[in-house]
């Protein structure tokens, strides 16, 4: 899907899929070194960061193993509820293990400082994040985030990931989409 096939949907690109790979090739070179010589354990927030989970894992040298969590906070909305579900727990145990957690984007940050505290609590040598988009003006906690993609203004996006009730998430870029799609 790319923006020819949105008709009047898209309102506007805020970051084409290139600008995304770019980015994605410094904080990859970043990760390398920071985590060299360690054993690093990738842990992806389905369903958002699906994207750039795969994007990441590609580009990195080292040697790594990708797990899965799958928790829930926004359901078919646009604002988060604070209430975080998990739905998908890890089937990895994460005592004495280097941990980066990869997400699409902090919006408000309470679903990621949710997750940290819970995967604090499970023994892990460390525990950072990585996240292709951050809202800083639409944080209700502040979350310390290792490797930050972009920061953006406070409008729902959808895109590389991001969905508006499940749908948009195979854009290869991030956008906005035009305000009679959230009318229907
Ligand atoms: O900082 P916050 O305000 O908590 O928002 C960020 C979270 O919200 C989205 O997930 P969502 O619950 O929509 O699930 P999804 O990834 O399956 O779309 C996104 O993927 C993040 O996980
Ligand atoms: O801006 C957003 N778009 C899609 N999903 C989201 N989840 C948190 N913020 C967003
Ligand atoms: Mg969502």
């Amino acid at each position: 899907m790319d923006a020819a096939d949105m008709g009047d949907d898209l309102e506007r690109i805020l970051l084409p899929a290139e600008r995304l790979g770019a980015r994605l090739d410094e904080i990859a070179a970043q990760v390398d070194a920071d985590y060299a010589g360690r054993d690093l354990l990738l842990v992806g927030v389905l369903k958002g960061a699906v994207m750039v989970m795969a994007d990441l894992a590609r580009r990195l040298s080292l040697p790594i193993e990708m797990d899965w969590m799958a928790v829930s906070s926004y359901g078919a909305g646009t604002t988060s509820s604070g209430v975080v579900r998990i739905l998908k727990d890890l089937d990895t145990d994460l005592s004495g293990r280097h941990v980066l957690i990869v997400e699409d984007i902090v919006d408000s940050g309470l679903t990621l400082s949710w997750l940290l505290a819970n995967l604090r609590s499970r023994g892990p040598a460390s525990v950072e994040i990585m996240t292709m988009l951050r809202k800083p003006e639409a944080a209700k906690v502040e979350v310390d985030v290792r490797y930050v993609g972009f920061e953006i203004p406070t409008e729902f996006v959808v895109g590389y990931g991001l969905d508006y009730a499940e749908k948009y998430r195979n854009l290869p870029f991030v956008g906005t989409l035009a305000s009679h799609v959230y009318a229907e």
